[in-house]
């Protein structure tokens, strides 16, 4: 495991050519009735365009705060986050997020969930084009026979699925995942993780993702960013993920070094930096 992000290490980043995403020395505190809450102290992450970076910790330690900074929904306290060298101050379509709980519009199909976004963010386009981009985003995810369909009656998966292509309709320059298959049965899930390593391969696309499954987090990243316990957590260590691509889950998991990686991060997450609750 090689832990990044020291002062010498950034440094040399920012003193040649800045990377596509940067958090720079962010921090982030609630105000709360009974004081300051700090969350996140001292987060500085450099990502590479198209990397695909897992976000590990323990529930609560601001996993969510961190990634909901580069969708613009929070300001960070101090320091900021840039992307492309421009700092992240609201939403934009540029930085798409996918959720756990499916968020879609249940009264709408799933046709016209995902043409609200396109909609709104390519007005001026021709009608057929933008039914074009509806319609191949759901070809995409495998859904282009269901598009008339209603978010009740589709599974979990095809909901997720829905998601996956609402936000990359919109051509994102980066995917922000947050636990998107924690609510889905291990079947549907290892098949919505083959589907995204294709997706995240055919568009090329920088992909920042919650887990808290480590066998996920080895399967689909380049790099696991593992975060200390709160208050105030910080990067714990950086793990870089080795293994070529396209992965092969079988191959994987008779690999030596996947075992070696695992239980790295247990042991970063359970031994030293155990959670009281755990
Ligand atoms: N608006 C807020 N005001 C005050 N505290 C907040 C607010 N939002 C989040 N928190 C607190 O910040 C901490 C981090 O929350 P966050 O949701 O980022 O953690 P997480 O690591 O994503 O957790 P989980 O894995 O359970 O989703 C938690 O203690 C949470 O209660």
């Amino acid at each position: 495991m090689q832990v990044l992000n020291t002062p010498t290490q950034s440094t040399t980043h920012l003193q040649t050519q800045e990377p596509f995403l940067i958090f720079d020395n962010l921090s982030k505190v609630y105000p709360t009735p009974t004081g300051d809450f700090v969350v996140l102290d001292g987060i500085d992450l450099a990502i590479n365009e198209g990397e695909f970076v897992c976000v590990i910790g323990h529930s609560g330690c601001g996993k969510s705060t961190l990634l909901d900074m580069v969708a613009g929904f929070h300001q960070p306290t101090n320091g900021e986050v840039r992307l492309q060298t421009l700092p992240i101050q609201a939403p934009g379509p540029d930085r798409m997020v996918v959720f756990q709980n499916y968020s879609l519009l249940p009264w709408l199909t799933a046709y016209e969930n995902i043409y609200l976004g396109v909609n709104s963010v390519f007005p001026k386009k021709p009608e057929a084009a933008k039914k074009h981009i509806v319609m191949e985003h759901l070809e995409m995810v495998g859904l282009a026979d269901v598009a008339n369909k209603k978010p009740s009656a589709l599974s979990g998966g095809m909901k997720q699925r829905v998601c996956i292509a609402r936000a990359l309709a919109l051509r994102p320059k980066v995917l922000i995942l947050d636990e998107p298959f924690g609510a889905l049965d291990p079947i549907t899930r290892e098949e919505l993780q083959e589907e995204l390593l294709t997706i995240w391969r055919d568009h090329q696309i920088t992909v920042l993702m919650i887990t808290h499954d480590i066998d996920e987090a080895l399967f689909l990243s380049d790099r696991v960013v593992m975060m200390t316990n709160g208050p105030a957590a910080k990067i714990g260590e950086i793990m870089l993920v080795p293994f070529a691509r396209p992965r092969d889950r079988a191959r994987m998991m008779e690999d030596p070094k996947f075992y070696e990686l695992r239980n790295e991060a247990l042991d970063f997450l359970y031994k030293r930096h155990a959670h009281a609750d755990a």
